[in-house]
């Protein structure tokens, strides 16, 4: 990967003020350790989508992977399998959705996440879910307006897309209360907190600053996600702990694709998995559903978070 394609990766918008935030915003948060509580049998693995996973985390679509390696989405298909969690498919990808998740699944069993664009030509809009459906995807997401189409509602997409798919409907850039009510309104399965990794509209959000309203929203009868800044075992461990059900990571799947292909995904995310369970180890949680808002204090503070 040249300098350009790394630039172009890592880049946000702008003023770049909302992508630094994204890492930035964890710091406000601190882990309060817990002695003396056996760990030995910790257990990372979460329920998503239907399926079970290692930990919970995912990988965000990505476009063009194959800029970061010749072998592209079918090397982060395969390191998935591998680790056992699930993909986002990129409407962008450099491959095809059946060429993807037939790599994944020639290793094991994976879940795919087909992301899709509000896009002008709904002909093709059709023809990605249909194709995704018949793939074996989960689901997909409806995000980033500005890109392609900016003449979509909450009114008239969802029932158009309900009425096209027996896939779960997920809507990622959401970062207001608000709209986590409309995606309830409307009958979403779920919702990816993102501000597309702050590359869209500089100057929203960081997403873990956005988590606590969005969770509240949802007050529980629809899954929140997050993506934007996840670099580490413990940001995970906040956001868990702030209500998330999963967390996903964006460019640290480009990064280990650029450095080793597949093998490169597959060491981003083993760092990630062992950190993640060290961390909930070391805060005295047994199990994912033990990571709560008393595992965390506010910067400065001893209190635990008693709630969101
Ligand atoms: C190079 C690049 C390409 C991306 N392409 C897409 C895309 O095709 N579809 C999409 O929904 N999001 C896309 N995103 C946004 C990611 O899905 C995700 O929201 C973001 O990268 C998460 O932030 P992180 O990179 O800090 O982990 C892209 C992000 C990057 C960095
Ligand atoms: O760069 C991006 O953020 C992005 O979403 C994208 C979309 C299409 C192709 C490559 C990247």
């Amino acid at each position: 990967m040249n300098d350009g394609s790394a630039d172009f990766y890592n880049d946000g918008s702008t003023d770049q003020v909302t992508v630094l935030e994204n890492v930035t915003a964890f710091a406000k948060y601190r882990i309060r350790p817990r002695v003396l509580r056996d760990v030995s049998k910790a257990d990372t693995s979460v329920t998503v989508l239907g399926r079970k996973i290692s930990f919970p985390l995912s990988v965000s679509p990505a476009g063009i992977q194959a800029i970061a390696h010749p072998d592209g989405e079918l090397a982060t298909s395969r390191a998935c399998a591998r680790r056992g969690i699930h993909m986002g498919v990129s409407s962008f990808a450099n491959y095809s959705v059946e060429e993807i998740t037939s790599a994944g699944l020639a290793v094991g069993p994976i879940g795919h996440v087909m992301q899709l664009y509000t896009m002008k030509d709904r002909a093709l809009q059709e023809r990605i879910i249909k194709r995704a459906e018949a793939a074996g995807a989960a689901t997909h997401d409806d995000s980033f307006v500005a890109f392609n189409s900016n003449a979509h509602s909450w009114a008239y997409d969802i029932p158009w897309l309900r009425s096209r798919t027996k896939m779960q409907i997920w809507i990622k850039g959401v970062l207001t209360a608000e709209d986590v009510m409309l995606a309830r309104e409307y009958g979403c399965d779920g919702v990816v907190v993102s501000n597309h990794g702050g590359r869209q509209l500089d100057g929203v959000p960081a997403t873990l600053d956005a988590l606590p309203e969005c969770v509240a929203a949802a007050g529980g009868k629809i899954p929140i996600h997050i993506d934007g800044g996840f670099r580490t075992g413990a940001d995970i461990f906040k956001a868990i702990a702030l209500g998330a059900e999963c967390c996903w990571i964006g460019r640290p799947v480009l990064w280990g694709l650029a450095y080793d292909g597949e093998k490169g995904v597959e060491t981003v995310l083993n760092i990630l998995h062992e950190d993640f369970r060290r961390c909930m180890m070391l805060a005295g949680c047994k199990n994912v559903s033990e990571v709560s808002p008393a595992s965390l204090a506010l910067a400065g503070q001893g209190r635990p978070l008693t709630r969101l």
